[in-house]
């Protein structure tokens, strides 16, 4: 893991993000990239769980996120839009927007390489998102301060460089294993 915030890039847009005073890390907070290394650790400790709502292979109501990767510092993942995914018609629910961008938050927070639950997610909608539309999400950590970590993401329609639909900001707090319950 490196102490230094990754550098901006194409794929890491140096813009004011959406955050709120509540999800803006405090000054001087570094902010280390999510790394492979952080990526092999976590999915060694989650191997066999595939029952996550957001990217469970095995939950069969969920969304089905495909994590595609980590670069640069910022890992993307991806899903489409289903009818049961709707809220207006024809449209994808915000509910549902909002488990995508804690998802790609979350695994950004992950690939740090400790175990993360999401404290608060803040979630700006610009862009309705057709049902069909294959969502591109992407997510990078903002700063570290003791057991916080401040995320943001966004998620773009249609491709990687489509317009973006949704921007999020979230603050996620570092648990132990013992957090979690064992599945029944
Ligand atoms: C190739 C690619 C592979 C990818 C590979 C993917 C890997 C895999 C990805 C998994 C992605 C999962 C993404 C879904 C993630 C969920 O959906 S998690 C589920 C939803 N969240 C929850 O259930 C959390 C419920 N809340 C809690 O359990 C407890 O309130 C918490 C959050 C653990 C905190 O309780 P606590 O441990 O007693 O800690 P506490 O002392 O209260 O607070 C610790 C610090 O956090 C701060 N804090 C606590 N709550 C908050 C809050 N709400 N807001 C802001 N700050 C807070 C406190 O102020 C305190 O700060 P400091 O005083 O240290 O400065």
């Amino acid at each position: 893991m490196t102490s230094s915030p990754p550098s901006p890039s194409a794929s890491r847009p140096a813009r004011p993000g959406p955050a709120s005073s509540r999800t803006t890390p405090p000054p001087g907070a570094p902010a280390p990239a999510p790394s492979g290394e952080g990526a092999a650790v976590m999915l060694a400790s989650l191997a066999g769980f595939d029952g996550c709502f957001g990217c469970g292979s095995e939950a069969e109501s969920g969304l089905r996120i495909r994590h595609t990767g980590v670069e640069d510092g910022v890992v993307t993942c991806e899903f489409t839009v289903r009818r049961e995914h709707q809220g207006a018609p024809g449209l994808c629910h915000g509910g549902v927007l909002a488990t995508a961008m804690d998802e790609a938050l979350g695994g950004a927070a992950w690939l740090l390489g400790n175990r993360y639950v999401t404290g608060r997610l803040e979630t700006d909608y610009l862009a309705p998102v057709p049902v069909g539309s294959d969502v591109h999400v992407r997510a990078w950590c903002t700063g570290l301060d003791g057991r916080k970590a401040y995320l943001e993401g966004e998620a773009r329609v249609g491709g990687p460089d489509g317009p973006v639909a949704v921007r999020a900001a979230g603050v996620f707090i570092e648990v132990p294993q013992e957090h979690f319950v064992p599945e029944s």
